[in-house]
């Protein structure tokens, strides 16, 4: 146990909700249209909050939950889009790194997902996915660790899946983590983002979304707190 004070995120109040019920010594703030819970989780000092969907309202979450809140690590939890066929739904995956694929300034030269004085794709922390690692294996479930793209899109599209997938080397999409990723890599804090799959990004994946969004939500929230124990 350290005297640390862990962030803990989420885009949607479904992917935080099973994460709130558990905490001790609840007390909210609102700041910058965002409501921030914090409390304890088994002795641990956490503050939780949901962005709303999108790479914008994320980041400004993010830097909150570290700028205002003092917040030294920071973990994600939530649900994905699977690219890779070995994702089905309810399986859980850590990003070894994000990048961002609607970000396109091809017309200079640049490569899709590069801006000058960024990166394409930026790395999480190792020792959080090591730990993650032992946590899945202690409790024998399956980890698969890759990269993550980020955009502001729903995909819904075979098409456009398999165009990130192959643009990025990508396992997984979603609307939030390279945000997460950008911010916490420039502010020097510990970031790890964890994700259950909802659906497969193609022309059935606004249903199964809607069908698997609590139950993968929850998955996910599961291991978070499993992971805060761990710290
Ligand atoms: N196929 C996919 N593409 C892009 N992102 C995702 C995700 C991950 N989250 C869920 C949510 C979808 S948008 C939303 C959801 N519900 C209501 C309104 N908007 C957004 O926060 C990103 C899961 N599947 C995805």
């Amino acid at each position: 146990m350290t005297s640390q004070k862990i962030a803990i995120m989420g885009a949607m109040p479904e992917e935080i909700e099973p994460i709130i019920d558990k905490l001790d010594n609840v007390g909210t703030t609102v700041y910058g249209n965002n409501k921030y819970y914090e409390g304890s989780y088994h002795g641990q000092e956490v503050v939780v909050a949901y962005s709303k969907i999108g790479k914008v309202f994320a980041t400004l979450t993010a830097t909150t939950l570290i700028e205002k809140f003092g917040c030294d690590m920071l973990l994600f939890s939530g649900v994905a889009g699977a690219i890779s066929n070995e994702l089905s739904i309810g399986d859980l995956i850590i990003a070894d790194g994000l990048c961002q694929h609607d970000l396109d300034i091809t017309a200079f030269g640049h490569p899709f997902g590069y801006v000058p004085e960024g990166e394409v794709c930026i790395s999480t922390d190792v020792g959080l996915r090591n730990i993650a690692k032992d946590i899945a294996k202690s409790k024998g479930l399956t980890l698969k660790e890759g990269v993550i793209a980020t955009g502001d899109q729903f995909v819904a599209n075979e098409e456009r899946k398999n165009w990130i997938g192959t643009t990025f080397k990508a396992d997984a999409l979603e609307m939030e983590g390279a945000s997460v990723a950008v911010v916490c890599n420039a502010l020097n804090v510990p970031f790890f983002i964890l994700r259950a799959i909802s659906d497969s990004a193609d022309m059935d994946a606004s249903f199964n979304f809607d069908e698997f969004l609590e139950s993968s939500a929850k998955i996910s929230a599961d291991f978070i707190l499993s992971m805060v124990d761990a710290l």
